[in-house]
């Protein structure tokens, strides 16, 4: 559809953002970003309340401009400087909110405003169309004429994710996927997003939920205060990766687990 040029190789790196800052006015939620977003990978984007990935998700997606820095898309110097830009270059974004319409089926759904022929709507093509994209997603949705509002949380974040894919993106973003389901819903949108990887797509991810990121991600990119506060792998110790995010050395965490080695020792002894 909107990409003909062929899938980048595994690796390779897709979009870099160099110095990137963004001011509300006097606030500054992002100082000086650096991110690098290679095919075939997925990044967290972690950090508290306020750390300012909302914000850099959003000057991704074209919706905010940035006030200094520079985004680089498949080597080359880019302006997103809106939405439609954004997409057409290659980088789409699920929100929150997931923007699917209730009462319409998981094929209208799938195609709203993208429709095969918009002139005269091709339903069949476009069933078998959605049919075979969520196969190769392995998704488990029970029928593509379902209504949205009869599908779980985690069939919408699948049908949002699927929708997403038809425009052949370079990179997904995808805000807090896993907010609000549950243990087995978030097991099958953790996969979905392996396969999305797999299909060699750069994946950018935001998430309070370590366990998931850990689960899912390549490199945690933590934020702190709209700035960077380090790059981690999956591997790395929770003290590690709380100590940046929240900036402490001392926090709740590493004070429990002072605690229970303490104990340990006093057991041992
Ligand atoms: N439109 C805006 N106008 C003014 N300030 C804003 C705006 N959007 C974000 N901010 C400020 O920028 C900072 C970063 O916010 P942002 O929403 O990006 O953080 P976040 O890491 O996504 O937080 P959360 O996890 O709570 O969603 C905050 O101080 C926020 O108040």
């Amino acid at each position: 559809m909107s990409n003909e040029t062929p899938a980048p190789d595994r690796g390779e790196r897709i979009l870099s953002l160099r110095g990137i800052s963004k001011n509300f006015g006097a606030v500054s939620a992002l100082t000086n970003i650096e991110l690098d977003v290679h095919a075939g990978e997925v990044v967290a984007l972690v950090g508290d309340n306020g750390a300012g990935k909302s914000t850099l998700v959003k000057v991704l997606a074209g919706v905010h401009q940035p006030s200094a820095g520079t985004v680089e898309f498949m080597g080359q110097p880019v302006t997103l400087d809106n939405p439609a830009t954004a997409l057409a270059l290659g980088i789409a974004t699920v929100f929150q909110d997931l923007a699917l319409c209730e009462n319409l089926d998981v094929v209208a759904n799938l195609f709203l405003g993208h429709e095969i022929n918009p002139l005269r709507l091709d339903e069949v093509q476009m069933e078998v169309r959605a049919w075979t994209l969520l196969q190769e997603l392995a998704a488990r949705i029970p029928s593509v004429r379902e209504p949205i509002a009869s599908l779980s949380g985690g069939q919408r974040q699948t049908v949002a994710i699927a929708r997403s894919l038809l425009l052949q993106p370079r990179i997904i973003m995808l805000d807090e996927p896993t907010a609000a389901l549950g243990v087995a819903q978030t097991a099958e949108v953790l996969n979905l997003i392996e396969r999305v990887r797999d299909r060699g797509l750069g994946v950018i991810i935001i998430s309070h939920n370590m366990e998931d990121v850990r689960a899912v991600a390549d490199r945690i990119v933590v934020l702190r205060l709209g700035r960077n506060n380090g790059v981690f792998t999956p591997d790395a110790s929770n003290q590690d990766l709380v100590a940046a995010i929240t900036g402490a050395t001392e926090n709740a965490v590493s004070r429990r687990s002072q605690r229970k080695a303490a104990q340990a020792e006093g057991t041992d002894a």
